[in-house]
């Protein structure tokens, strides 16, 4: 992997393609676009195409058949529901690997916002004019992206998958839109009460279980990109092409390598379990920092899973679950993978949410492609402050 160093030139003027979605989140996405984002765009000289989105699907349809090397950029005025419908359009581009190397970029309208937050960090994650400065002058950050496979069916996630209690405040919540991303809290009150158990079975492929070394290497790696990418960004220009932080392959989508059985590696989760969590990204929610120790592109997906013990062992994480503290809770297994399982031992029994999104509750498989999408970043790394502790010492 190649770090290029920050005194390569972004863009002067850039050339959007911009999915306005006037019913994300509270429905304000229009109207701040017109009155916040397009001045901005208007006033740094850059080109816009705008669509407002008329339909579920709408996005998909357009990202399919997009101009390759046309547009800097994909903005999306939305929440995360019309990212990952775009990111699956680009996928589903008959020259997939190359589309998804345009950059996604979110102006955070809807209700969860994850990318935004992930982005920009939990002061300015739902500032849609410091989300738009990011999409004038960032840089290209690649990250992973996941495939979602069920019932046959390939699907690109590019944020989280979670079933039993954090599907319920997701998904269960739908109907509380109207309130932003308060109803994720009154989901969680409801869930705790209810305390149902989420009847799956879970295995993964481990790349590491120890919470320390992993606290220890997104510590020491956010230190160094904040080297290159906090320092004032280089003078602009019209020429040449635009840089990344990071140099990668962007040929093919890559094929599926764990769709058989392997067993190589592969750990099954035995216990009863309340909610499985898995994703990339720090941020889930401005409340809760899911995965405190997420690397854009290390080519792992973080998997939490909370076993059914008793209500206490939720309540006590949290406290301090929007700076991750619910990651040291010794009841939370906290993994990474290459890949992961999970098929129900009960039919119809829950919830399946996948990027925020409403999916069967059947089996599934996820796996993840290292640096297969690309976003734009002022920092070159996720804004989500998070300390390691010291181990505890063996007496
Ligand atoms: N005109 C439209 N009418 C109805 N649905 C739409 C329209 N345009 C887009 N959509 C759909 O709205 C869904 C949600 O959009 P979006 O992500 O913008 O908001 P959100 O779900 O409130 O935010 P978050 O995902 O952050 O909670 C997407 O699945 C998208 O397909």
């Amino acid at each position: 992997m190649l770090l290029i160093p920050h005194s390569i030139g972004v863009k002067r003027s850039r050339s959007f393609l911009v999915f306005v979605n006037p019913f994300g989140g509270t429905k304000q996405g229009a109207a701040i676009f017109t009155n916040k984002v397009y001045p901005l765009f208007k006033a740094s000289g850059c080109e816009l195409e705008v669509i407002h989105t008329t339909r579920q699907g709408h996005g998909l349809e357009v990202a399919k058949t997009l101009r390759l090397d046309h547009y800097d950029a994909i903005v999306t005025v939305s929440g995360d529901g019309l990212i990952h419908e775009v990111l699956n359009g680009l996928a589903q581009h008959a020259e997939a690997a190359h589309a998804l190397a345009t950059p996604v970029v979110p102006i955070p309208t809807g209700s969860g916002n994850g990318l935004s937050l992930n982005l920009l960090g939990i002061e300015e994650g739902f500032d849609v004019a410091a989300a738009a400065l990011g999409a004038i002058k960032g840089r290209h950050m690649k990250v992973d992206l996941f495939s979602f496979v069920q019932g046959g069916q390939r699907s690109i996630s590019f944020m989280s998958q979670s079933l039993g209690l954090m599907a319920d405040v997701d998904i269960g919540t739908d109907h509380l839109r109207w309130m932003g991303d308060t109803r994720f809290m009154v989901g969680l009150i409801k869930g705790i009460a209810q305390y149902k158990r989420c009847p799956v079975k879970l295995s993964y492929k481990l790349a590491e279980q120890d919470k320390h070394k992993m606290a220890e290497a997104v510590h020491s790696r956010t230190k160094e990109l904040a080297k290159l990418g906090r320092t004032p960004l280089a003078s602009p220009s019209n020429s040449g092409s635009e840089v990344s932080f990071h140099d990668g392959p962007t040929a093919g989508l890559p094929p599926l390598q764990y769709l058989k059985e392997d067993e190589d590696g592969w750990v099954t989760f035995d216990e009863p379990i309340l909610y499985v969590y898995a994703g990339k990204g720090p941020y889930v929610g401005r409340d809760f920092m899911a995965f405190p120790v997420s690397l854009p592109d290390d080519g792992l997906i973080d998997i939490c899973v909370m076993p059914a013990g008793s209500r206490l062992d939720i309540i006590g994480g949290l406290d301090g679950a929007e700076k991750g503290a619910a990651f040291w809770n010794q009841k939370l297994l906290y993994v990474k993978a290459y890949a992961y399982r999970i098929q129900p031992t009960k039919k119809q029994q829950g919830y399946l949410s996948v990027d925020g999104e409403q999916f069967p509750f059947e089996d599934f498989q996820v796996e993840v492609h290292r640096g297969l999408g690309t976003t734009l970043s002022m920092y070159g790394h996720y804004v989500a402050p998070f300390e390691p502790r010291a181990r505890p010492t063996n007496k």
